[in-house]
């Protein structure tokens, strides 16, 4: 755990908090991207990380962010684009692979080339720590200047209460997108959210830069999540798709699934969507992370999406893998929003 201590020592940061099950190996100094996994015992461990911004080049470990040492290069490869993909004029038997690993690369040299550096510290609570323990560290990284974003790792324990604990992270530094405030604002019309909650704006992101058109579309989400499946419909809705959301109780989702030409699923059950759910040249973004069983596999067991890859790729214009689809672009919009709020509190654009 970062002591507070350590927390304000720099010039600035994102905070996290985790309760645990994690080891006094996962403060600052380490590789921090497994804090976001899905895999770790997510139901007795929780997090909440400080995030600052400084201006001189440091590199971002926990999420891999690297200095860029030549911004023309990268530049350029940034103007170099995925191609542009139309859902309903989709023809080819196997579907375009959007590849979230590299667009989510692609956003990190962006950072990069500003010159924006990120450190990152943890606070890794032990699982039956209490509510007040978890407030204090969200107060006390709200008043620390040097940091410009919070995150607690979801779920928390069932002793804790969810509301009361994102309730009382400030807004401002709120990179995740999940007080309230900015959820209401995300629902209204002509009202702006200071931050999108990051899985959704970064399925959002994969859409637009592999030319998807999303207005005037029938977009089915599949899960009504507050992390993931209600904001993605949300933003969706914005972009002035048709929206359905499809969830736990809804009779033949299929019969929904099939008139999609966008569908996003975030149910978090393997393979549960086959091939016949979709309607053909339709656009997948597949955000569930299933382990699975795999004795080959170092880990003893591979990660799997809520989509049948292999019959969907047939079928579909464009389809997410897992691993490399929204997972990395969770992170890389984290980044962005870390961005976006330092860039705020420094009345710097
Ligand atoms: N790639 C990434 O960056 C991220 C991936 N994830 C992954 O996404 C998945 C979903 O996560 P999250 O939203 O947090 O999960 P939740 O468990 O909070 O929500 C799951 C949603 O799926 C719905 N659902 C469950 N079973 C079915 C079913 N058989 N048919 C239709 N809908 C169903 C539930 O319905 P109901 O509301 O009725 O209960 C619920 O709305 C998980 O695999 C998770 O690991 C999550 C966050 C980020
Ligand atoms: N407050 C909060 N915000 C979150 O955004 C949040 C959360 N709580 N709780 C847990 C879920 C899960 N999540 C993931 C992020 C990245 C990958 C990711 O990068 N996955 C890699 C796989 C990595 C591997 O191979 O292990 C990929 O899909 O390619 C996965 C899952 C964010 N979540």
């Amino acid at each position: 755990m970062a002591s507070p201590s350590s927390m304000t020592t720099t010039s600035s940061t994102t905070s996290k908090l985790v309760f645990s099950g994690c080891s006094t190996s996962s403060s600052s100094s380490s590789s921090s991207s497994r804090r976001f996994l899905p895999l770790t015992t997510a139901t007795t461990s929780s997090k909440c990380r400080a995030f600052h911004f400084h201006r001189r080049f440091n590199p971002l470990r926990h999420v891999h962010l690297r200095p860029c040492k030549n911004p023309t290069t990268v530049f350029s490869q940034t103007i170099n684009r995925p191609s542009f993909i139309a859902a309903a004029m989709a023809t080819e038997a196997s579907a375009k692979v959007i590849d979230g690993k590299r667009v989510a690369k692609e956003i990190r040299e962006e950072k990069a080339c500003e010159d924006a550096g990120i450190k990152s510290f943890e606070a890794c609570l032990p699982k039956d720590a209490t509510e007040e323990e978890v407030l204090k560290h969200i107060s006390s990284s709200n008043n620390d200047p040097a940091v410009h974003g919070i995150l607690v790792q979801l779920p928390l324990p069932s002793h804790i209460n969810e509301q009361n604990v994102l309730n009382a992270v400030c807004i401002e530094k709120d990179v995740d997108g999940f007080h309230p405030l900015n959820i209401g604002r995300l629902a209204m019309r002509d009202r702006e959210p200071l931050f999108v909650p990051c899985t959704p704006k970064g399925c959002i992101e994969l859409l637009h830069r592999y030319g998807v058109v999303i207005k005037g579309k029938r977009a089915v989400v599949i899960g009504r999540s507050n992390i993931v499946g209600m904001p993605a419909a949300l933003l969706l809705q914005r972009e002035d798709a048709t929206v359905s959301v499809v969830h736990s109780r809804t009779k033949n989702p299929e019969e929904f699934t099939r008139e999609a030409d966008i569908i996003i699923s975030a149910v978090g059950q393997a393979n549960m969507v086959k091939g016949s759910w979709i309607k053909p040249g339709a656009v997948i973004i597949d955000v569930g992370i299933n382990p699975v069983e795999d004795s080959e596999s170092p880990r003893g067991y591979r990660l799997v999406g809520d989509v049948c890859y292999d019959e969907a790729r047939q079928i579909a214009s464009a389809i997410t893998p897992v691993p490399g689809g929204v997972g990395p672009m969770t992170i890389a919009m984290l980044l962005s929003n870390t961005l976006i709020s330092a860039k705020r509190i420094h009345n710097f654009n």
